[in-house]
């Protein structure tokens, strides 16, 4: 009807902490977590927000993505979109949970920053600024949730941090899906992939034990014996397509709990071609789960889900082959 304006979208702000929300502390020890950052200059939107917890990243467990989920299920009916901050660390860690825990429709999208609010080149208010255009653009849609740093649009299945203190932190095999620009107030959103379908999962707790395995050359296997008797399932990051020492393979060949094989090689999947001891044939076919192209990080949080689902070795095999993720 004419004169009749819209209603204005409504966008809730999850922070978490993270240098994004970070300070140098009084007493001189370093940045910490203290204040989250406000989001500037976003004319007509209905701004909610939230803080469950103002961690720095590496403190963020499963249990608090957990968390993240069950607010973001809670909001996802009276908001258009969502934006969590969080630290970089292990925000794509956070992300990946939230992809496999989240069957939401409305866009999710973290971020955060690489300089704290006392820097010249503090980085926090344009991320913000661009996640929330993002978490509101109907493209966004039916993606899963993003990671938006430095105008980049990532799928948090493919996105890894990839430099320790550069502002452009975050790439990943095959790179973003998508970009946000500005001109002057109006956000320009453009994606360079359709959304896709993707499984979600229930688990019943997220508590099951799993443990990350690094592999280098001349490992004879110091650790796995340890971590294959306290853990519920293990992820190997292992070389190059899935490939191992020799000496390994009988220890997985003994091994009853799942053994996920990634690779520490930064892309591309885990094939089981070679047939050498230890190669990713052979471990195959004593039991072990190529973990296709999701890095040892993201493997561990599907294992984790999957057994917190009550899955089978079989039936997490099953998922991870058939990239149900
Ligand atoms: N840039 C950052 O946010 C790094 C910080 N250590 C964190 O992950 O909490």
């Amino acid at each position: 009807m004419p004169g009749m304006s819209l209603p204005a979208p409504r966008l809730a702000v999850i922070h978490t902490g993270g240098t994004i929300a970070s300070r140098p502390s009084p007493d001189g020890r370093g940045l910490t977590p203290q204040q989250p950052p406000s989001l500037p200059g976003l004319e007509g939107v209905t701004v909610t927000d939230a803080q469950p917890f103002n961690l720095p990243s590496p403190h963020v467990t499963p249990a608090h993505m957990g968390q993240l989920a069950a607010l973001i299920r809670d909001l996802a009916d009276t908001h258009d979109g969502v934006v969590v901050t969080h630290g970089t660390d292990t925000l794509e860690e956070t992300a990946f949970a939230l992809h496999l825990l989240l069957d939401v429709p409305l866009p999710v999208v973290l971020t955060g920053s690489m300089r704290h609010a006392e820097e010249v080149s503090w980085d926090g208010p344009a991320n913000l600024l661009d996640a929330a255009h993002v978490a509101l653009h109907s493209s966004s849609r039916g993606r899963g949730p993003l990671v938006v740093i430095g105008g980049d649009i990532f799928d948090a299945r493919t996105v890894t941090k990839i430099h320790t203190t550069a502002v452009d932190a975050f790439g990943g095999y095959p790179g973003p899906i998508g970009r946000i620009d500005r001109e002057g107030t109006r956000a320009r959103v453009h994606y360079f992939a359709v959304p896709e379908p993707r499984a979600t999962y229930h688990p019943a707790h997220l508590g099951a034990k799993v443990e990350i395995l690094y592999a280098y050359a001349g490992w004879t296997g110091e650790g796995y014996a340890e971590a294959a008797a306290r853990a519920d399932g293990l992820v190997i990051a292992a070389l190059g397509t899935g490939n191992l020492p020799a000496e390994l393979l009988p220890l997985i060949r003994a091994t009853d709990k799942p053994v996920v094989i990634a690779t520490r090689t930064h892309a591309g999947p885990v094939l089981p071609v070679y047939g050498y001891a230890g190669g990713g044939a052979t471990l195959v076919e004593a039991g072990a789960i190529p973990a296709s192209f999701l890095n040892a990080h993201k493997a561990r949080l599907l294992l984790l889900i999957l057994l917190g689902q009550g899955l089978s070795r079989e039936q997490i095999a099953a998922v991870f082959d058939r990239d149900e993720f």
